[in-house]
């Protein structure tokens, strides 16, 4: 849908642009030949008085934290949360839900301030040749210390007892009745508790740690545990090797996993299953997301039993229930937290919109090239990750007699990633170097979905094979 309603659009736009342009750019640097490109002045702008040349432009949803934000220079950077179509180039969001109307040709990027992407259709992304990023670990201590408030909101009725309190101010009985009534409200503690964290990355490492510091005792699983993890979890953790022999053991449970929707993800992970292996007291804890967990087969449970739900999420079926707490999604809601999340997330940005770099991506491979010798271009390619695309794109080079001076090629499931320097002085002695050809072939070969030349102006040089259709 996107692509023939965006791909209309845009032959329209790249020929308007072209058409109004009716030139092609040199540029002439110390020592080395004169480099021919195009398109330097991007040809996305369907309206050239928006677009402020020279500029990277960042369109942010949602309001992100302005100490992070101020991370772009402002002599390349330009931020705002609405462009015209086809001006942005990279997106910097939180938790926004990014529809794929939302994510124009000229987007090159998307960074999530914060660490669940589920609201990035980031298999869509994947398919266009975009990366998605993320900032592994810069919310997880936010998160970890309400998960901690969690274990006390389930332990001890204090929402209940707060509520209480207020509804005797107002009937002026809170001194004659506090102490006849607090026995309403009793609770336990969690010193010797069992306390399951599934999922032990950044946050349910850091829980784990803080209970067992809190005297708790604390059972783990995690298929896909990272040596960074487990370093950080407490010595005395018994790792388990399913949900539901960590579950069965424990007072407290922490759900610290990602939400991943689709065959083999973890949509309602914690259902009927899983549920019934629990003890009839047990705490859920949930500030993972809420689609984790079958808001039914919960209600069945805490209709039963005294067991509780603490969540961070919406849920239209509990969200009343005498035995949940729900939250407003405040996890990450701490000034540290968003700064750091923002600040991560420029950086990545910038890191890959000026050299190329990849890291923390969730669904592209890193790569990291060392700087880029002076005078030299650098060029990135995107590509279906398929056989002989290596040799067709070195092959694209050596037919512009073009030298390699260093490359990185590496993928990650279906995509591929290129960034190749090259020396601007070609090989048989020309003076001249086109580029407009050069990444126009290497553009349009089949299997590659996208191009970018990192020289020049901020915001230029990239280009896109859409279904065939070339677009600068
Ligand atoms: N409430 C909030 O505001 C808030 C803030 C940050 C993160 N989150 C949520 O918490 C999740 C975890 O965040 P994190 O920073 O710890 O991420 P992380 O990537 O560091 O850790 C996730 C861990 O879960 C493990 N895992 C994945 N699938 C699993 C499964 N089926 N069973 C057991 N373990 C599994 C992974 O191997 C990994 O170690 C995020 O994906 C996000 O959805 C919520
Ligand atoms: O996945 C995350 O990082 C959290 O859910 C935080 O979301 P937020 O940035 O919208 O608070």
């Amino acid at each position: 849908m996107l692509l023939s309603t965006a791909a209309a659009r845009l032959s329209r736009a790249s020929f308007t642009a072209t058409a109004r342009r009716g030139f092609t750019s040199t540029k002439v640097v110390a020592g080395i030949p004169t480099v021919h490109y195009d398109h330097f002045v991007s040809g996305w702008n369907e309206n050239d008085e928006a677009y402020t040349q020279g500029k990277f432009h960042i369109q942010t949803f949602n309001k992100i934290s302005p100490l992070g934000l101020a991370r772009f220079p402002t002599s390349n950077y330009e931020i705002a949360d609405d462009y015209p179509k086809n001006n942005a180039h990279a997106i910097l969001l939180r938790s926004h839900k990014l529809q794929e109307t939302e994510i124009d040709v000229s987007i090159r990027a998307i960074a999530r301030c914060g660490a669940g992407t589920n609201n990035v259709p980031v298999a869509r992304m994947t398919e266009l040749g975009i990366p998605v990023f993320n900032t592994p670990g810069a919310n997880a201590n936010a998160v970890k210390e309400l998960v901690l408030c969690g274990l006390f909101l389930g332990s001890r009725r204090l929402v209940d007892g707060i509520n209480h309190m207020k509804k005797l101010g107002e009937q002026g009985l809170q001194k004659e009745r506090v102490e006849k009534d607090k026995a309403m409200f009793g609770g336990r503690e969690i010193a010797g508790k069992t306390l399951a964290i599934i999922g032990m990355g950044h946050i349910g490492a850091a829980t784990a740690r803080e209970a067992s510091a809190l005297g708790m005792e604390t059972v783990g699983y995690d298929p896909g545990l990272s040596i960074e993890s487990a370093l950080k979890l407490p010595r005395e953790i018994q790792i388990m090797d399913s949900i539901s022999s960590a579950v069965s053991k424990a007072d407290y449970i922490s759900l610290n996993i990602p939400y991943i929707k689709g065959e083999g993800g973890t949509h309602g992970i914690i259902g009927k299953n899983v549920i019934s292996d629990f003890k009839n007291d047990a705490v859920l804890l949930n500030f993972a997301r809420g689609e984790l967990v079958d808001s039914e087969a919960m209600k069945e449970f805490l209709d039963r039993g005294n067991g509780r739900y603490i969540s961070d999420f919406p849920d239209d079926l509990l969200w009343n229930h005498k035995n949940a707490i729900i939250l407003p999604h405040l996890g990450a809601s701490t000034e540290e937290a968003e700064e750091t999340a923002a600040a991560m997330a420029a950086d990545t940005i910038q890191d890959y919109l000026e050299r190329g770099t990849i890291r923390n991506s969730v669904n592209f491979p890193a790569a990291a090239l060392p700087e880029r010798q002076k005078g030299s271009i650098r060029i990135t390619v995107v590509n279906k990750n398929v056989p002989g695309m290596l040799a067709a794109i070195s092959e694209v080079f050596a037919r512009h007699k073009i030298n390699i001076i260093q490359q990185i090629n590496t993928s990650r499931g279906a995509v591929a990633y290129n960034v190749i320097d090259i020396d601007p002085v070609v090989g048989d002695g020309a003076t001249e170097i086109n580029l407009k050809d050069l990444q126009k072939e290497l553009t349009m070969h089949e299997g590659v979905l996208s191009s970018r030349l990192i020289f020049g102006k901020a915001g230029a040089g990239y280009a896109r094979n859409i279904e065939g259709e070339y677009f600068v």
